[in-house]
């Protein structure tokens, strides 16, 4: 991606910097969308504040908050405004935990008084005639375990921020710190003058999917802490992709509202796409699309468009490289075949399933993802499951490096996470590094085997002393295991996970340090790509019910439960799916490839015609793909 820094200004660049150039300055909402420059502003403002107002911050020692949505587009920020110091760019929830760790009094609260209501929860379920018999075991066994969480809860001085949440350990998850910080915003006057203290000026970027209680939190802070606080909201409601986004920003009274109209990323085809799937939403239509100088003038780019209507069997994956081989060949551009980083080539699927699948780590997605709770389930996306880590930061890289035969990186494996790291490591250091090396070997062998199991990986590493195995996980590879563990939701997944091919782990690997030309639908929110390919795929995707293309296309049928909303006026599969479709196609810089399996050929054909988003040349099958 370039720099976004350089960029012409547009009339919104004037007015934002006006609205900052007042004293005290005006707070905002920036609503446009795709492609429309709304993260370019973001950086222009946040350099044109460094320029004006850098020395005065510096001097106070506070700086310019900026929050997005996820790391990549942190890095960009980062990156865009030259690591400057003045700017704090942060995820939210880094961001909300940077500012509640001091707190740790009134964290220990909060997670005291959840752990009090999922135990009333679980009282009334017991209690309640209607529960069923065999539910009784689990829910004793979750009362158990919330009572020895409380003590072991009202005895922790210090907590920590991970992705699932785990109190016992002291660990607070994602969705807690959204739910913990905005309520003790709201409730302290001296945390919203401490956060306006630091950060005199706080930017949300992707507004729309912000939790509704941060806005408010925020809104609060603006009123309550006086002059000199300045707040922006950058944002799409059209591009919402989480349910407990806010969507559309409303401005105060004497708030500036800025809108762009142009778009300047997609080519003409895809400009044309996206227009017509948001016709059937707010309407909004862009205009321009991405232009390329030709000797002093600026042309629009034509780029391609195209939709490819394939049968939902077992040859989906010979399919997908039969459409990027006929991509290469229509476009002339053999890159559409290419799987280098540099080709941009992103494929773009709504359930890491479809990426599971193919890149062969099917196994291991499904134990700890379907059916497990959210400690282990929210940290499979980003590789920080508890269960994923010791292999993703230490066994992995080790066996890398034992392949690699790097003896340096080997060593200092071991010295930074490994054996050598603990200080009780005593004796023939020669003798030491003689056996694990032979252990490094064994390793190797056993991740290098098809067969071997992950549990057995596991308890090599173990015995051959290069892991220092946990409590937590030893619970779970006991045999037999203790009956009172037996109960923890955790168990079972992770009984299915101990039992995956240990070899699928390289494929996650690849998969979450962006090796793979995959990523979610919903994890490319301010990315762009130049060849996109977006496959839909509901058979796939089931196991979730918040998108289906079948439904947004008319080809399956509603649910009862779709009908009610959508005669309630609530926010149905049709519009989330229709969010989701339009994030997609619209970051596509030249070329969009959408590629839709399903079980109906000529029914769904003929339904995506009708639509209109494609050109009828542009909608095609198999016969197409000469297969
Ligand atoms: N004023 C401009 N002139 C030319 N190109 C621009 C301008 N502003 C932005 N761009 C380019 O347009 C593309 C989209 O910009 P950007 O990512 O800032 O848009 P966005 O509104 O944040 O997008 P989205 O909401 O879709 O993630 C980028 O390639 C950027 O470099």
């Amino acid at each position: 991606m370039t720099s976004r820094i350089g960029k012409p200004d547009t009339q919104a660049d004037v007015d934002l910097r006006a609205a900052l150039d007042q004293r005290p300055p005006t707070n905002f909402v920036m609503i446009a969308g795709a492609g429309s420059g709304k993260t370019t502003s973001l950086i222009k403002a946040l350099a044109h504040l460094s320029r004006t107002r850098g020395k005065e911050l510096r001097m106070r020692g506070q700086q310019i908050a900026c929050i997005t949505y996820t790391d990549i587009a942190v890095n960009e920020i980062r990156s865009d405004v030259g690591n400057d110091p003045l700017c704090h760019v942060s995820t939210i929830h880094s961001f909300l935990w940077s500012l509640i760790h001091p707190f740790q009094t009134d964290i220990r609260d909060w997670v005291l008084a959840r752990i009090d209501e999922k135990t009333a929860k679980e009282t009334e379920r017991f209690a309640n005639p209607k529960t069923r018999k065999t539910s009784l075991p689990g829910i004793e066994a979750a009362l158990i375990r919330y009572r020895q969480q409380k003590e072991i809860v009202a005895g922790l001085e210090r907590f920590t921020y991970g992705t699932g949440s785990d109190f016992a350990h002291g660990v607070l998850g994602h969705a807690d710190i959204v739910k913990l910080v905005p309520a003790l915003i709201e409730q302290k006057q001296l945390l919203r003058d401490l956060l306006a203290a630091r950060y005199p000026v706080l930017f949300v970027d992707e507004s729309q999917d912000t939790t509704p209680d941060f806005i408010n939190a925020l809104r609060t802070v603006a009123q309550t802490v006086g002059h000199g606080f300045c707040l922006g909201f950058f944002g799409d409601p059209m591009q919402k992709i989480y349910t407990a986004g806010a969507g559309a920003i409303a401005p105060e009274e004497g708030w500036t509202e800025i809108r762009k109209p142009e778009n300047f990323r997609c080519p003409q085809r895809v400009l044309k796409v996206i227009n017509s799937i948001r016709a059937e939403d707010d309407g909004l239509k862009q205009v321009r699309g991405r232009t390329t100088r030709v000797g002093d003038q600026d042309v629009p780019v034509e780029g391609t468009a195209r939709i490819f209507v394939l049968p939902a069997d077992e040859h989906r994956t010979v399919r997908v490289g039969q459409v990027r081989k006929y991509l290469a060949q229509v476009n002339d551009d053999p890159l559409w075949e290419s799987d280098q980083k540099d080709a941009d080539v992103q494929t773009l699927v709504v359930v890491h399933r479809m990426a599971a699948t193919r890149l062969g780590f099917p196994n291991l997605y499904a134990s700890l993802n379907d059916d497990a709770p959210d400690s282990l389930k929210d940290g499979v996306v980003d590789g920080t499951a508890w269960p994923l880590r010791p292999f993703i930061n230490y066994l992995l890289p080790l066996v890398s490096a034992v392949r690699a035969s790097d003896e340096f990186e080997i060593v200092t494996i071991l010295r930074d996470k490994g054996p050598l790291s603990n200080p009780d490591t005593h004796g023939d250091i020669a003798e030491t590094l003689k056996r694990l090396h032979e252990a490094t070997v064994e390793l190797n062998r056993l991740l290098s085997n098809p067969k071997t199991t992950v549990r057995q990986v596991l308890s090599f590493a173990i015995v051959s002393t290069l892991l220092l195995v946990d409590e937590r996980m030893s619970r779970h590879l006991a045999v037999p295991v203790n009956p009172a563990d037996e109960l923890d939701p955790e168990h079972p997944p992770m009984t299915a996970f101990l039992a995956s091919p240990a070899t699928e782990l390289w494929g996650y690997r690849n998969y979450i340090e962006d090796l793979s030309p995959f990523a979610t639908q919903q994890g490319v929110k301010g990315a762009e790509f130049d060849r996109v390919m977006v496959l839909l795929d509901d058979e796939e995707g089931k196991g979730q019910t918040l998108f289906s293309y079948g439904k947004y296309f008319g080809i399956t049928e509603l649910s009862k439960t779709d009908n009610e909303n959508i005669a309630e006026g609530k926010d149905s599969v049709i519009e989330r799916t229709r969010r989701l479709f339009y994030v997609c196609c619209s970051r596509a810089v030249q070329d969009l490839a959408v590629v839709m399996f399903v079980p109906n050929v000529a029914e769904t054909k003929a339904a995506i015609v009708k639509r209109g988003f494609f050109r009828l040349e542009d909608v095609l099958d198999e016969e197409t793909l000469g297969s």
